[in-house]
């Protein structure tokens, strides 16, 4: 399919309480393919994107870790890159369940959203709208309408793909004109790619929890699957400093390796076939302002420009 002339394209943030029910939704708006490797990987500490098309639209969905209240310096990071995600993308979603309410987790959510995302399109999805009666669900979305100028609700059942179409076909007319973010071919082993780079991340994180800032992203360059039925993947991990490369390289580069063979270890094992992984660290200062570059995973993000 080539892109049609009235093409729209942009970032929807899906945010709620952990165990809301993003990574379903996630799965039902982008479909069977993301969902099954998805399924794989620990959701709750990556931000795994899928991108789904609709009509003309091109909708990049952002699932962020759960938002709570941080306690350890990972979790500072993840939550951080949480509401970073909220209020860079085009279209926020507050995915909330209806059996919960208005928690007071869902009460902080909506101050911050005041705070950090003005001006967004937000809109309310009540999910797991079949654990509970039509009468409280009535009832919920007037208080929580009351609590918040939500620009739409939707009623929906994640699980069983109640209301998705209709808040897909909604989230395609609010993504704004313009040229499609990622090339029609990408799209199939994106989920790949990024979990690739995902596993890279955590593995960085993993050993260099205390040094490292969280500035730092993955991406899956290339991905050949090769005759013998191994794969060669190579990864360009981005720091914004030199002395951040150091960090990563660390002495004689035994944390490169560390980290490489960390992550090979895992991709062998979730591809289930040998993985000849290759990284790369490079500086780029001004990543956060890229926009080309959102083609992989990473915390780096739309800035709305
Ligand atoms: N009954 C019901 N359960 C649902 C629905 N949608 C999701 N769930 C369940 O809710 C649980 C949490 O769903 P996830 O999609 O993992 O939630 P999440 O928000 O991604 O969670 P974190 O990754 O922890 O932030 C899972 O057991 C889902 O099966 C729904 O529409 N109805």
């Amino acid at each position: 399919m080539t892109q049609p002339e009235n093409s729209r394209a942009g970032f929807v943030a899906l945010i709620g309480e952990p165990n809301a029910g993003k990574s379903t939704l996630l799965n039902r708006m982008v479909g069977a393919k993301v969902s099954i490797v998805t399924h794989k990987v620990q959701t709750t500490r990556a931000r795994i994107r899928g991108v789904a098309l609709e009509g003309a639209s091109q909708i990049v969905f952002v699932d962020t870790p759960g938002l709570f209240r941080p306690r350890r310096r990972l979790d500072r990071a993840m939550v951080a890159a949480a509401w970073s995600g909220a209020a860079d993308a085009d279209v926020v979603v507050l995915l909330i369940e209806a059996h919960r309410g208005l928690t007071e987790g869902v009460e902080a959510i909506l101050e911050a959203l005041n705070e950090r995302a003005p001006d967004r399109p937000v809109a309310l999805a009540i999910n797991k709208i079949d654990r509970v009666k039509s009468e409280a669900l009535l009832a919920l979305t007037e208080k929580l309408n009351a609590a918040y100028p939500f620009t739409k609700t939707f009623m929906i059942s994640a699980e069983r793909g109640h209301g998705v179409d209709h808040l897909r076909e909604w989230l395609a007319q609010e993504v704004p004109a313009g040229p499609w973010l990622y090339p029609e071919d990408q799209i199939a082993d994106l989920p790949m790619r990024m979990i690739a780079a995902e596993i890279t991340r955590e593995k960085l994180t993993l050993r260099l929890h205390q040094e490292l800032p969280y500035q730092l992203t993955v991406e899956t360059e290339s991905w050949e699957e090769r005759k013998d039925g191994t794969v060669r993947i190579d990864q360009l991990i981005y720091v914004i400093r030199d002395g951040h490369k150091g960090i990563v390289l660390g002495n004689k580069g035994e944390t490169i390796k560390a980290v490489s063979q960390a992550s090979r270890a895992e991709l062998t094992e979730f591809l289930g076939r040998t993985v000849h992984l290759f990284l790369q660290v490079k500086v780029r200062p001004n990543w956060l302002e890229e926009r080309e570059r959102f083609s992989e995973m990473g915390l780096d993000f739309n800035d709305g420009d």
